[in-house]
C-alpha cells in the first residue's frame, strides 16, 4: 500500500498547470488566478500624507505648545508651502503634508484661541505622519504569480493603477459518475438504484473554485462505452474526474477503460476511506478517479484531488492544501489500523474554552450526512489510536 503523504507528493511532483493567460479588467478577474508576478508600479503612500484630521505643525526641538496657521490643505489639493518653525497647517486625513512637517496632531487634541494654534497634550515626533514609500517601494513584488485574486488582491491592484491583470484561462474539467445502480436526482426512486452523490459534491467544488465545468452525466457498467465516452472528453477538457467502479468488482471498469485508451497510475493507497484513487492520462488530459463510496470520494477529493487542481489551476503552493493545525481530541479512537485515516470532526470551543475536535457519529464510507456536518477531517497516521486529550491534526473543510 503506498502512504497517503508519499502519493500526494507524487501527484504533485507529476502535475503542472500548462494553461495560457489573457488579460481581465480587474472587475472580470475576482477569484481567477495571477497569472505573472505583479509589481508595483508606485510608491504606497505615494506621497508623504496626513492620517488625521488635525494639523500638521513644524517643531524643530520638540517643544512648543503654541504655532501660527498658514494655511489649510485638503485631500486631493497639492502640498502647502515648507513650514518653518513654529508654523502648521490646517489639514484632513490623505492630505499631502507640507515639508518640514514634524508631526501632526489630531483637531481634538488642539483649540484655536485668538486665530493661533494651541496644542492640548504632548505631541511625538512623527506622529499620524503616512511617509511616501513605507509600505512599498517601487518595484517590490504586490502579488506573487498564483495568487488569488480575492477581495484584498483586486484592492490591492486597484491602489496601484492597474486597469487589466494577466490570469490564467479556466481548467476545462468535465466529471462523470459511473454504475448501472446511479440515477439522476429528480428520477423516481427505484429498487436497488441510488441517486448521485458524487458528481454534484464535486461539481460545487469545482464552480466556486472557477473552473469551467461540464457534468458528464453518468457511465454505464460498460466497457466500450465507458472508452469512448473518456476518448471523446479527453479531446475537449484538460482534466476528466471520475467517481466509482474504481476498485476490483467485475463491474468495476473505470481502470481497464483508461489502460485502454490510456495510462494508468494505480495505487492501493494506505488511505481510510478512499483506498481505491488512482491517475492517470489519455493524451495531455489528465484523468482522476475516485473511490465511488460518497464518503471516500469526499476525503480523496479534499486531500488529494483537490490539491492537485489547485496546482493544474496555477495556483501558487500555500493555497494547495487545506490549511491544518493541532487540536485537542475530545474523543477515543479504540483500534489502530494499517491505513492513515480521515475521520470527520467539528472543531469548536469546549466548556472550558478550549478548542476540541469532537468525533461526530456514523463514520461509514457511505455516510455522507456526517461530511456535510463536519468541519474538518481529523488524521490518524496509521498503526496509532487517539485518546482523549491528546493532541490530533485536523484539516479544515472549505466553508
Ligand atoms: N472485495 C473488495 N471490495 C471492495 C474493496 C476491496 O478492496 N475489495 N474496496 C472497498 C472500498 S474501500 C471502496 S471505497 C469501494 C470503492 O469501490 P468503487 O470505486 O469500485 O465503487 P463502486 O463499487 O462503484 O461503488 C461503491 C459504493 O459507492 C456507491 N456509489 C458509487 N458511485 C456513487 C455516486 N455517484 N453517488 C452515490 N453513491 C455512489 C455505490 O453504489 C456503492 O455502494 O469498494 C469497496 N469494495
Ligand atoms: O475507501 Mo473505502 O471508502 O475505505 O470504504
Amino acid at each position: 500500500m503506498l502512504d497517503f503523504n508519499t502519493a500526494r507528493q507524487q501527484l504533485l511532483d507529476t502535475h503542472a498547470c500548462t494553461l495560457g493567460s489573457a488579460n481581465l479588467a480587474l472587475a472580470e478577474a475576482a477569484n481567477r488566478i495571477l497569472a505573472a508576478p505583479l509589481p508595483a508600479q508606485y510608491p504606497s503612500p505615494m506621497f508623504d500624507n496626513s492620517a488625521m484630521d488635525g494639523y500638521a505643525v513644524c517643531d524643530t526641538q520638540g517643544r512648543l505648545k503654541d504655532f501660527t496657521v498658514i494655511s489649510r490643505v485638503q485631500a486631493g489639493e497639492c502640498a502647502a508651502a515648507p513650514l518653518q518653525h513654529g508654523e502648521a497647517v490646517r489639514i484632513f486625513t490623505g492630505a499631502p503634508l507640507p515639508e518640514n512637517t514634524t508631526a501632526v496632531v489630531p483637531q481634538e487634541q488642539t483649540e484655536i484661541e485668538n486665530g493661533a494654534l494651541h496644542i492640548l497634550a504632548d505631541i511625538a515626533p512623527g506622529q499620524h505622519m503616512r511617509l511616501r514609500a513605507e509600505e512599498i517601494e517601487v518595484g517590490q513584488e504586490l502579488l506573487a504569480q498564483g495568487s488569488k485574486l480575492n477581495a484584498a488582491a483586486l484592492g490591492l491592484a486597484a491602489s496601484q493603477g492597474y486597469k487589466n491583470v494577466p490570469v490564467y484561462e479556466k481548467l476545462k474539467v468535465i466529471v462523470f459518475s459511473s454504475g448501472n445502480e446511479i440515477i439522476e436526482p429528480g428520477e423516481p426512486a427505484a429498487e436497488g438504484k441510488i441517486y448521485d452523490a458524487n458528481r454534484y459534491q464535486l461539481i460545487a467544488w469545482l464552480k466556486t473554485r472557477g473552473a469551467e465545468v461540464m457534468d458528464g452525466g453518468i457511465l454505464p457498467d460498460d466497457l466500450s462505452r465507458t472508452e469512448t465516452a473518456l476518448g471523446y472528453a479527453a479531446k475537449k477538457f484538460d482534466v476528466i474526474i471520475t467517481s466509482g467502479g474504481a476498485s476490483v468488482g467485475e463491474a468495476d471498469y473505470l481502470k481497464q477503460a483508461i489502460e485502454n485508451v490510456g495510462t494508468l497510475t494505480t495505487h492501493t493507497l494506505a488511505i481510510k476511506p478512499g483506498k481505491p484513487f488512482a491517475w492517470g492520462s489519455i493524451g495531455n488530459t489528465k484523468v482522476f478517479i475516485l473511490p465511488g463510496n460518497p464518503v471516500a470520494t469526499f476525503v480523496t477529493a479534499h486531500m488529494l484531488l483537490f490539491p492537485v487542481l489547485n496546482k493544474l489551476m496555477g495556483k501558487y503552493p500555500r493555497y494547495w492544501n487545506l490549511p491544518n493545525f493541532t487540536v485537542k481530541a475530545a474523543f477515543d479512537t479504540r483500534k489502530a489500523i494499517k491505513r492513515r485515516e480521515f475521520l470527520r470532526v467539528c472543531v469548536e470551543v469546549d466548556d472550558a474554552g478550549e478548542t476540541v475536535a469532537v468525533l461526530l457519529p456514523n463514520q461509514g464510507s457511505a455516510m455522507l450526512s456526517t461530511c456535510a456536518r463536519a468541519n474538518a477531517l481529523c488524521e490518524v497516521p496509521p498503526g496509532e489510536t487517539v485518546a482523549a486529550g491528546q493532541h490530533v491534526k485536523v484539516h479544515i473543510l472549505p466553508t
